[in-house]
């Protein structure tokens, strides 16, 4: 798609082409002017973007948009009928796809769902297991899993192989608020860990973290890309979702202000050590936030390590 295309407008600090400065260095997958035609009618056309290492892209729009055909045709699982997909050689992909065609009358354990797609050593399934927090589940029946635990031990099994490049076709549903918000913060977990380029789908913004780096908010063609605070005020991401939509839209953010260690002690933000973390004990910051946590059992005090804070949009909270 052309840069003169009607549909194409370039807001304030929102780029229709240009995306952050880090993703011209170092990408590990790059679409240009990508089309995909079927059935006598172009499905996605002009789709411009790169991934790069380290980096967090998630693709949002309506259902029917493209997303899923652009985020296989990233990985080559679809051809483009134009432009081309360039890839770094020997990339090695992660793919947690949107629908798997499971037998669920069939008895599969989380183990055997691991290797379901190639073979995997014990230890490298222990791993990924553990990173993703279900462990404790390896020989649980995929059938009895909670929806997060599910969509845990898919992303397990899409790291197990310690991808350059991770896929997640909206990788938090069936999946409730709460969950939503731990999947993403795991996410972000794996980002930085490993470094891996991520490439999210997600129908709407206001479940994307504000961790991510770029947003491309696709209707068929890219209308409008930048951060999740830039896209939520553009025209185009307005013209799409409503005017309400953006008024309405909160950023979420995240900050942990203590690190629980492994003999169950509690680190705090100015570097204390306390046995439990209680928001009453002065460590932590401005619990007064609306929401200000979620319950996480691990806390062992009915306060989370997460602690979530609604933002105005174009407001940060701190990183
Ligand atoms: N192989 C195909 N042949 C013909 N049409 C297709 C094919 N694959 C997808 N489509 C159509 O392309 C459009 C985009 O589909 P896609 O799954 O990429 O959208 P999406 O943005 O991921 O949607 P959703 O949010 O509902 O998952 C849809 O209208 C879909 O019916």
């Amino acid at each position: 798609m052309s840069e003169t295309d009607a549909h194409s407008h370039t807001a304030p600090a929102v780029s229709r082409t240009g995306a952050p400065a880090r993703t011209a260095n170092d990408a590990l997958v790059t679409l240009r002017e990508v089309g995909i035609r079927r059935s006598g009618r172009w499905l996605v056309r002009g789709v411009d973007f790169s991934v790069s290492r380290g980096e967090i892209v998630t693709l949002i729009g309506p259902n029917g948009s493209g997303k899923s055909t652009t985020a296989k045709t990233a990985i080559g699982v679809m051809k483009p009928d134009e432009g081309r997909v360039e890839k770094i050689g020997g990339l090695k992909v992660g793919y947690v796809p949107q629908k798997l065609s499971i037998d669920w009358t069939l008895p599969l354990t989380v183990e055997r769902l691991m290797t379901l797609t190639g073979p995997l050593k014990s230890a490298e399934i222990a791993e990924a297991l553990s990173s993703t927090g279900i462990l404790h589940l390896a020989r649980a029946e995929v059938q009895h899993l909670s929806g997060g635990e599910f969509q845990r031990a898919l992303l397990a099994r899409a790291i197990a192989r310690r991808p350059d490049l991770l896929v997640l076709d909206e990788p938090v549903q069936g999946v409730d608020f709460s969950g939503e918000i731990a999947l993403y913060d795991l996410i972000k977990t794996i980002r930085n860990r490993t470094g891996c380029g991520i490439l999210l789908i997600s129908h709407d913004l206001h479940v994307v973290m504000a961790e991510t780096d770029t947003v491309i908010c696709l209707n068929g063609h890219v209308c409008c890309r930048g951060t999740p605070q830039a896209v939520s005020q553009s025209p185009e991401y307005q013209r799409l979702f409503g005017v309400k939509a953006a008024q309405t839209l909160a950023v979420y953010n995240h900050d942990h202000d203590h690190t629980h260690l492994p003999d169950g002690r509690v680190l705090h933000a100015d570097g204390s050590l306390t046995d439990h973390c209680h928001p009453e004990d002065g460590h932590h910051e401005d619990d007064t936030a609306v929401p200000d946590h979620v319950h996480d059992e691990s806390c062992g005090c009915g306060h989370s390590q997460i602690r979530l804070k609604r933002l105005e949009p174009g407001k940060r909270d701190r990183a």
